[in-house]
């Protein structure tokens, strides 16, 4: 387990409160540690008890505030009750980070209705619920005209979602989902930025989290060759997913809504592994065009059907 020193300042979130969903593990345990070592109280959610339990226990002894409630995102009355519950005990919530999610890799004509369905749930409609409920009863509590007469804004919200930019070939509900809730951080950006409310997103590419671990053997191996189509040549890590929501909670994005970050050492950008030339070379162009398929080519020019044929 390592430790990062936050680059921002101390009690940069002094006197907030933050939600941080799967904040039992990985990606989202690193978000509420760094938001609690700059001040913030932090409330962790899952489903797990002994994980938010745990996490909970490290940030009180890094001399951090956290408390934690136990509830499936998908569960929409379970989630109005825990928002309810919290800002009954805390009078606001200042921070939300729609962090849970996750997903199996599976060929998507192999996707059953039910396994699509639990992905979906958890990626996208549990962030909404997250998300309008912490929209609603922070506005039964607080009017527009109160936060800005104490010099504060509605609170942020920042939504992890994944490199679904391409698809997300193996993990089709996954990449629907996220795309999905990429459209609406957009609309909750603009339905909401009169209240002063701010709704960002992270999209983090191959991160080497805690969550790596949940997969099975054969994806393990391919986890570990996925630093090669990343031009960083790396996987990223739990903090620098951590700094890119805090930057986006923080004042330093007071004028940023509706937006994604992505923190994915460029994966998207060059997914191939051909090597990029020193030198390129000039192309005469002479008004004539060629076309030349070279012989060991040919097979490539073929679809998959004609292959399966010859
Ligand atoms: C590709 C290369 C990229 C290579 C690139 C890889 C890197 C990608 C980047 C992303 C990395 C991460 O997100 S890392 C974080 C990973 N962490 C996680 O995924 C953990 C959280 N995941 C989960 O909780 C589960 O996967 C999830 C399905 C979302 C929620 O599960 P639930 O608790 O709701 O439900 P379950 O009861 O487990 O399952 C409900 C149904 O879903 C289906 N189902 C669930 N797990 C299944 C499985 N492993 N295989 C088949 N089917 C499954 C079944 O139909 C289940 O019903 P029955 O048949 O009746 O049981
Ligand atoms: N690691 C990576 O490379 C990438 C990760 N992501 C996304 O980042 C987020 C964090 O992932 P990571 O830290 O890697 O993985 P983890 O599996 O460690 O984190 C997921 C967390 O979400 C919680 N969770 C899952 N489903 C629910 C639910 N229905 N209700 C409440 N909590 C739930 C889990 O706790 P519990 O099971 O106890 O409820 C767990 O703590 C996820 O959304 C993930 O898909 C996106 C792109 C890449």
């Amino acid at each position: 387990m390592s430790c990062y020193e936050s680059i921002f300042r101390d009690a940069l979130f002094a006197g907030q409160v933050g939600l941080v969903t799967g904040g039992g593990s990985g990606i989202g345990r690193c978000i509420a540690h760094e938001m609690a070592r700059l001040g913030a109280h932090v409330v962790l959610v899952g489903r797990t008890v002994e994980k938010l339990e745990r996490v909970a226990a490290e940030i009180a002894e890094d001399g951090g505030s956290a408390s934690w409630w136990a509830c499936d995102i998908r569960d929409e009355a379970g989630v109005k009750a825990m928002v309810a519950e919290i800002v009954a005990a805390h009078g606001r919530v200042d921070m939300l980070v729609n962090n849970a999610g996750g997903q199996y890799p599976s060929p998507l004509a192999h996707l059953s209705k039910k396994g699509w369905e639990a992905v979906v749930a958890t990626n996208l409609t549990g962030g909404f619920l997250m998300a309008r409920e912490v929209f609603e009863q922070s506005m039964q509590t607080f009017s527009r005209r109160e936060h800005r007469a104490q010099g504060r804004p509605g609170p942020a919200i920042v939504n992890i979602i994944a490199d679904m930019w391409r698809g997300m070939p193996g993990m089709a509900h996954s990449g629907a989902a996220r795309a999905g809730m990429q459209n609406l951080t957009m609309t909750a950006a603009v339905e909401w930025a009169r209240f002063g409310i701010r709704v960002n997103a992270v999209a983090p590419g191959w991160i080497a989290s805690a969550g790596m671990e949940t997969y099975d053997e054969p994806m393990k191996t391919t986890i570990t060759h996925l630093h090669k189509s990343v031009p960083l040549k790396r996987l990223g890590t739990e903090s620098e997913v951590s700094a890119a929501v805090c930057f986006l909670l923080s004042p330093a994005a007071a004028f940023m809504t509706g937006q994604t970050l992505s923190v994915d050492g460029g994966a998207p950008l060059y997914p191939n592994q051909f090597p990029i030339p020193a030198h390129s070379n000039s192309l005469a162009f002479n008004g004539f065009h060629r076309a030349t398929t070279p012989a060991f080519l040919s097979a490539h020019l073929q679809s998959p059907e004609d292959a399966d044929q010859t």
